[in-house]
């Protein structure tokens, strides 16, 4: 029985990869380093899926930032601001593109080769919380083999005596995540430039050895209309054309093929995978059409949860199928790549035995898949024992007592619609206004500041225990009291603590709710090197104690400008955790809300007079669908009012959302009614305002003016031409002036001279009529 993997946790057991990355990036290592550690990464991948019986093992899922930009590396897409002429793409292009750089000027307002330059423009892949380089195209963007990477890793593994499969993203798929900034330039357009470099790439995979070559196509989950439709036809039709020795399996994940059934099982290649997980009713459907020449891949294992899978009852589903197919014609795989969860749950010791025996991460999916496996090939006896701790296992979890409180049912059974409301907001405004004191196109930033070395040394020695709880609260005061100090004499109107007693804003929190769990070392990647651990929701949520008050307290008890409170939202509490998948998602984000509801209030009575609400998820949580959207905002927005709205109307609630496309969703995005919103608009030079523009948001925004993904410091002068760019389309008193996103992930050295630029950037604007 063929059993795949589709794609591996590539960050490494210990996070080896972001360590060669981050040194390589400091200059302390060099390119042969940083390309040594990724070798071994791939060859230890591979033994270990050898190991645990895959067959299917996957080439070219391992990248050094992103699978999306080694994609637009492999066809040559590198925009010409990059200084690339043909060739192979360089490593500095490529990290260039993925992270911007700050060039040997140290900057400047107009980046001349070789100098500082932006990167690419980064979003969410589907409705993960991993996020990809968006392609760039150019008018008259053509495209050529700039890259060998599928064929090199192919061989890479072959010479370790490893037999792989391939990924490749597909190219539709490719083309649809892609942008121009030419609005008449339609991606899909370029499909024909594009063919040749894909056949290219198969070409040379089959002449090295090649069987199977998965091309992932997830844009099969989203609603086509008949262009892409058609162009997955011409595109299949041509690549099978192109290589006839290989067997193309085109796999489709994250929700239901749906209504693009018939278009995937008509492409002319040898295999289709099926996300069993999210779209379990393709399957009926699937077999009912299915082509002879068709192989199906069966994705039962969920590849974005962390939960051990009820084998017997999949082992009911599918074996009815496996008697109907000739066993060549089945594959075995998760939903989708593994990537998207911790790579082993074994070394969970922090975690008591029963709910550690809950869990199943990369490691142990694999050992799923081969289970069901040899249950398919050999009988469900030659495998009695792992069936059994598997059924064990999930009745244990279903039936116990840790996952219920009834007092948070009692809670949720009360809420009111008054409960979501507050006044609205033309009367609340005066108020806060009067309360506020604040000049005309106010300064903020939107939360957290650098997450140095240090500060992170001395949490981790607070958790080893070399570092006294007394001594780790002086250490965190001295930040935040430095923080608060540093923001008055660069005169910001509204402060934050700084967030340096933060890990991460999810897990932070969830590491102080009732029925959340967290791991040491469940990393997984977010972009780049940086990782999250998202926690795991296992029961009913609530909040035993405040969680932040104390800090805020502190904080504004240092200085009479008002520091905003800083909280994470019930959505991207939700969207970034593993959540239970034995209540209806909406009711465990009402919990979450409810907990944070309370916080609010506390927040309040410490005499904090702005609280922040980050909801950075609620984009990307929205259905792949549009068929479902309205369902998922209306308990997402209702959630975000729950949580917001137990103060009074004087104080003021912001949220902040990152890397959202905002058109699609503004009603919703209004219906929060939050007093400030701040977004990431600076990659998109203001794009994204058009939305809030058109729908005559009423409320305040801050469109993020400094790109904080980039080490790269903005200078005034491109602050306030962005600033200008908002002001055309908002009206002056509706403007914030703050970064895309807060400040973790860069260096003080960075974070100083641009803020005080932003600074300057507003004074400026207020002084420009
Ligand atoms: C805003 N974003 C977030 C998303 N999802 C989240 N869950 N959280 C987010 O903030 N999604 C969208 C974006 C993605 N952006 C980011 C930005 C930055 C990071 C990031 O910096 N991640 C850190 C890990 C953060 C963390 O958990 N830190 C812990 C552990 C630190 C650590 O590694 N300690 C070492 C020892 C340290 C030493 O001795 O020097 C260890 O444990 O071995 C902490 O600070 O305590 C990262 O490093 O990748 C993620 C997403
Ligand atoms: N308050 C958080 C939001 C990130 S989306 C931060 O500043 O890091
Ligand atoms: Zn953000």
């Amino acid at each position: 029985m063929p059993i795949a993997t589709m794609g591996v946790p590539r960050i490494g057991p210990r996070r080896e990869l972001k360590s060669a990355l981050e040194s390589y990036w400091a200059g302390r290592t060099g390119a042969a380093d940083l390309l040594a550690t990724a070798r071994l990464l791939r060859a230890e991948n591979w033994r270990r899926q050898q190991a645990l019986g895959i067959t299917h093992i996957p080439s070219n899922d391992f990248s050094l930032y992103d699978q999306v930009l080694d994609t637009s590396v492999m066809v040559g897409a590198v925009p010409a601001l990059y200084g690339w002429t043909g060739g192979p793409v360089p490593l500095e292009t490529y990290f260039a593109m993925a992270r911007g750089s700050q060039g040997r000027s140290g900057g400047g307002c107009a980046p001349a080769a070789g100098e500082g330059l932006p990167a690419q423009e980064m979003t969410k892949w589907f409705d993960t919380n991993y996020h990809f380089m968006v392609p760039e195209f150019e008018p008259g963007q053509r495209f050529q083999l700039a890259s060998t990477k599928p064929v090199d890793e192919f061989l890479e593994a072959k010479e370790l005596g490893i037999q792989t499969r391939p990924v490749l993203i597909g190219p539709v798929t490719y083309l649809l995540l892609g942008k121009s900034k030419d609005a008449d330039l339609k991606p899909l357009s370029l499909l024909d430039g594009l063919l040749p470099v894909y056949a290219e790439v198969l070409r040379r995979l089959e002449a090295a050895g090649a069987g199977w070559v998965q091309i992932d196509e997830p844009c099969l989950a989203l609603d086509l209309d008949d262009g892409a439709r058609h162009a997955l036809h011409r595109a299949y039709a041509a690549l099978s054309a192109a290589a006839p020795g290989l067997e193309l399996l085109v796999a489709s994940y994250f929700g239901p093929l749906g209504d693009n059934l018939e278009t995937a099982l008509a492409l002319p290649v040898a295999g289709l995978h099926l996300d069993l997980v999210r779209g379990a009713a393709d399957l009926e459907r699937a077999l009912e059409r299915l082509p002879d020449r068709l192989a199906l891949s069966l994705g039962v294992i969920d590849g974005r949860n962390v939960w051990r899978a009820d084998l017997p009852a999949i082992l009911d589903r599918i074996g009815p199928v496996a008697e109907r197919l000739r066993p060549e014609r089945l594959l075995l795989a998760p939903s989708c790549s593994l990537l998207h969860v911790p790579v082993d749950s074994e070394g969970e010791t922090g975690l008591d035995d029963e709910l550690r025996g809950w869990l199943a991460f990369a490691v142990q999916k694999m050992a799923e898949l081969a289970t069901l496996g040899r249950a398919l090939t050999e009988g469900r006896e030659a495998v009695a024992d792992a069936l059994d701790a598997a059924a064990r296992t999930v009745a244990s979890r279903r039936t116990s007592p840790r996952i219920h409180d009834a007092a948070v049912a009692a809670r949720l059974a009360a809420v009111t619609p008054e409960m979501a409301r507050r006044l609205p907001y033309a009367e609340r405004r005066p108020l806060q206004a009067a309360r506020l004191g604040l000049p005309l196109f106010p300064t903020t930033t939107i939360g957290s500041f650098p997450q140095t070395d240090a500060v992170r040394k001395a949490r981790a020695a607070h958790i080893k225990g070399t570092l006294s709880d007394q001594d780790y609260l002086a250490f965190l005061r001295r930040e935040t009291e430095a923080a608060i100090r540093w923001q008055e004499a660069v005169d910001i109107d509204v402060l934050v603590h700084g967030e340096f007693e933060r890990n991460d804003m999810v897990q932070y929190f969830g590491e102080q709710l009732a029925g959340y769990a967290f791991t040491r070392n469940g990393w997984v990647q977010s972009y780049g090197s940086r990782c999250v651990r998202p926690p795991v929701i296992f029961g009913d949520v609530s909040r035993p104690a405040p969680m932040t008050v104390d800090w805020a307290g502190y904080a504004q008890s240092l200085t009479d400008r008002p520091v905003k409170g800083m909280l994470t939202g019930p959505v991207t509490m939700l969207q970034w955790s593993f959540v239970r998948d034995d209540l209806p998602r909406a009711t465990v984000c009402r919990q979450i809300a409810l907990a944070l509801r309370d916080e609010v209030v506390d927040l309040e009575r410490a005499g904090i007079r702005a609280v922040q609400i980050d909801e950075p998820a609620i984009r990307e949580g929205l259905p792949l669908r549009r068929a479902d959207w309205a369902a998922y905002l209306a308990w997402a927005v209702e959630c975000f009012r729950l949580s917001a709205s137990g103060v009074r109307p004087e104080t003021q609630i912001h949220t902040h959302m990152c890397y959202s496309e905002f058109n699609d969703i503004i009603e919703a995005i209004g219906a929060m009614d939050a007093d400030v919103i701040s977004i990431e608009t600076s990659r998109s030079k203001m794009e994204l305002l058009d939305a809030f523009t058109g729908y005559r948001y009423p409320n305040e925004i801050g469109p993020g003016v400094y790109d904080i993904h980039s080490p790269r410091v903005p200078c005034v002068e491109e602050m306030v031409a962005l600033l200008v760019k908002a002001r055309e389309r908002l009206k002056p008193d509706q403007i914030w002036v703050n970064p895309d996103c807060g400040l973790k992930t860069r260096r003080w050295e960075e974070v100083k001279p641009a803020l005080a630029a932003m600074v300057a950037a507003a004074k400026a604007l207020r002084a420009i009529p």
